[in-house]
C-alpha cells in the first residue's frame, strides 16, 4: 500500500478579495497523526473543506494514493475512504446508537432494516476498535460528547474510511475524555488509518501529533516533528513573533468596588455567592464544567434572573430581569456561545461592532459613518481581525475572528462592568495576547471585570484574585502571584483547600 494517503499540492483558494489558500500543500501518511495547526483565519478550515469536497480549489492538484483526482465532490472523496468529523455536526439526537452508525447504510431483511442485526454489528464494532461495552440501543442524547465523537468515528469505520480529519475535535470535551479520544486514536493509527488532526492546543498537538503542518496567512511555512522541534518553535512558526510574553503584565491600582454581588442564589445552579469586583480588577471564577460558573453570569447579566439576593453595580442595587436591562446600567457580557448570543453572523463586522455602541456614535437618531468607519478601523487593528475592511459579513469570517469580533463589540462601549465567558476560546496564540491586553486596558480604565475560563493557567496568570466554584458554592479564594493552574484544578475537583491570601 502506497504510505502516502493523501497529498494536496500548491492549493490555493481565493473568496473575492480574500487569498484563503495561496499555493498551500498538505501530505498525509497512512499510520500517522498528523496535526494542521495555524492562527484564525491561517485557512485551517478552508484546506480541509477543499478536501472534502465543499470547496473548489482554484490551482492545485490532490493525489489520493498517488493517483490525481480531477474532479471531486464529497461523494467522491468518501469513496477514497475520507471521512470528516466536524466540529459542530451533530448526530441525530433522536437517534440510538446503532441507528447512528448505520444511518443511511441500514442492514435490512426484505424492505425492512434489520435491528437485530444491526445492533450486534454495533456492539461488534464498538468492541472491535475502541474495547467499549456500550448498549447499541442508548440514545444519542444519553451519551457524554465523547462518547458521541467515538460514534461519530465508529460510523466512518464501518464505512471503511482509511483517512479521518478531526476539525477541532476535543473543543467540547474535558480532560478526561480528551485522554479516551487519545487512546482512540492512537489505536486506529495502529490500525494504519490516517488521521489528521486540527487544534488550537498546542499541548494536545504535541502529545498525539507526528508531524504537523503550519499554515501561516493561507500559505504552508513548514511540516516539522512537534517532537523534535518544540512547541515554541510551532508557535514561532505560526504567529511569526516571540510569544514568551504570553501573558501581559499590568500594574494597576484596585480602587472601591464596582460589582458586589450579595447572596445571590438560584435553586439547582448556585446557592449563596457573594463577592465584590473593585475598580482596575479582574476577579476570576474557576470552576469546573456544571459547577454553576456560567449561570452565575448569565444571572449577572440577566439571562437567568437569580431567586434571591442582589447586585449592586457602584453602591446601587439592581434587579436584572433582562439583558438590555443590564446593558442599560453598566454590564456587558461576552458570552461563550458567540454564534447564539454574540454576533449577528448576517451582519457586517461594522454593524457588529457598532451594535452595543450606537448611542455613542450617533447624533439626533442618525449614525455618523465616519465616526463609525475610524471607531470600527482601529478596533480592528487593535484586535488583528483578519479582513481586507470592515464592510465584510461576519459569517465569512474565520470562527477565531468571529469571537474577536464578539470582543471588540462589547469593548466598544462604555460598561462599568465585563463578564467574560471564556473569551479567548478557539482564538489563536496571537489573538489571545491581544485579548489579554485589552482586559488590561479595561482594567487600567477602571472598569470591574469577571473572568470565567476553563483554561486554569489562564485564569491564575490574568487575574488578581480567583474564586473556586464547586457545585454552586463558592470553596475558595486565591489571591496574588501565588495562584497557579494546579491548585486551582485540585480546588475546583472539590479537594480541600486553604484560603490563600497572599500579597501580589
Ligand atoms: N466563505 C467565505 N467567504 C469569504 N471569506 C472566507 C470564507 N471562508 C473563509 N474565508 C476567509 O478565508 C480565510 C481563511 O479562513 P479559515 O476559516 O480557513 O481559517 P482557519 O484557519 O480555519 O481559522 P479559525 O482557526 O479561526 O477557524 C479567512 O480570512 C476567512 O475570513
Amino acid at each position: 500500500m502506497n504510505s502516502v494517503a493523501v497529498e494536496m499540492r500548491d492549493v490555493s483558494k481565493v473568496f473575492g478579495p480574500v487569498k484563503a489558500l495561496n499555493q498551500a500543500s498538505l501530505t498525509i501518511e497512512y499510520g500517522t497523526i498528523h496535526g494542521v495547526v495555524g492562527q484564525n483565519g491561517a485557512g485551517k478550515s478552508t484546506i480541509i473543506k477543499v478536501l472534502a469536497g465543499i470547496y473548489r480549489h482554484d490551482e492545485g492538484s490532490i493525489f489520493v494514493e498517488g493517483k490525481e483526482l480531477k474532479s471531486i465532490t464529497p461523494k467522491i472523496i468518501e469513496k477514497c475512504g475520507i471521512h470528516f468529523i466536524h466540529q459542530d455536526r451533530l448526530l441525530v439526537s433522536t437517534a440510538t446508537v446503532a441507528e447512528a452508525i448505520f444511518l443511511r447504510n441500514e442492514p435490512t431483511f426484505g424492505p425492512f432494516i434489520n435491528h437485530r442485526k444491526m445492533n450486534a454489528q454495533a456492539t461488534e464494532l464498538l468492541q472491535r476498535y475502541f474495547d467499549l461495552e456500550l448498549d447499541p440501543t442508548t440514545l444519542i442524547t444519553d451519551l457524554s460528547t465523547a462518547q458521541q465523537k467515538i460514534v461519530q468515528i465508529t460510523r466512518s469505520l464501518s464505512q471503511n474510511a482509511k483517512v479521518l480529519v478531526l476539525d477541532e475535535p476535543t473543543a467540547a470535551l474535558v480532560t478526561k475524555e480528551v485522554e479516551s479520544l487519545f487512546t482512540v486514536l492512537r489505536r486506529l493509527k495502529e490500525e494504519g488509518i490516517a488521521i489528521v488532526f486540527i487544534s488550537h492546543y498546542m499541548s494536545e498537538i504535541e502529545s498525539i501529533c507526528d508531524t504537523v503542518t503550519v499554515l501561516r496567512n493561507g500559505e504552508n511555512v513548514g511540516q516539522v516533528s512537534p517532537k523534535e522541534v518544540g512547541i515554541e518553535k510551532i508557535v514561532t512558526m505560526m504567529t511569526n513573533r516571540d510569544t514568551s510574553e504570553m501573558y501581559p503584565r499590568r500594574n494597576v491600582e484596585v480602587g472601591a468596588p464596582v460589582l458586589e454581588v450579595d447572596n445571590l442564589s438560584l435553586a439547582s445552579h448556585f446557592d449563596s455567592v457573594s463577592f465584590q469586583v473593585g475598580a482596575g480588577e479582574v476577579v476570576g471564577l474557576a470552576g469546573l464544567l456544571g459547577s454553576g460558573d456560567k449561570e452565575v453570569l448569565q444571572s449577572l447579566f440577566g439571562l437567568l434572573p437569580p431567586d434571591s439576593g442582589t447586585v449592586s453595580i457602584d453602591g446601587t442595587s439592581h434587579k436584572f430581569r433582562s439583558p438590555v436591562n443590564a446593558v442599560e446600567n453598566g454590564i456587558a457580557m461576552i458570552p461563550e456561545d458567540r454564534r447564539a448570543h454574540g454576533v449577528a453572523v448576517n451582519l457586517s463586522i461594522a454593524e457588529n461592532i457598532t451594535l452595543a455602541s450606537v448611542d455613542k456614535i450617533s447624533k439626533r437618531g442618525f449614525v455618523n459613518r465616519q465616526e463609525e468607519i475610524e471607531s470600527v478601523d482601529a478596533l480592528i487593528e487593535e484586535l488583528g481581525v483578519k479582513t481586507p475592511s470592515g464592510d465584510m459579513l461576519v459569517r465569512n469570517l474565520s470562527g477565531g475572528n468571529q469571537q474577536k469580533v464578539v470582543v471588540a463589540k462589547w469593548l466598544s462601549c462604555d460598561s462599568r462592568v465585563y463578564l467574560l465567558d471564556e473569551p479567548t476560546v478557539a482564538v489563536d496564540v496571537g489573538s489571545k495576547i491581544e485579548i489579554y491586553g485589552l482586559i488590561n486596558r479595561l482594567a487600567a480604565e477602571g472598569k470591574g471585570i469577571v473572568f470565567v475560563s476553563s483554561d486554569f493557567e489562564e485564569l491564575a496568570e490574568m487575574c488578581d484574585r480567583v474564586l473556586v466554584i464547586y457545585k454552586g458554592e463558592i470553596i475558595g479564594e486565591y489571591e496574588g502571584s501565588s495562584i497557579n493552574s494546579e491548585q486551582l484544578l485540585a480546588a475546583a475537583s472539590g479537594k480541600k483547600i486553604t484560603i490563600n491570601r497572599s500579597a501580589v
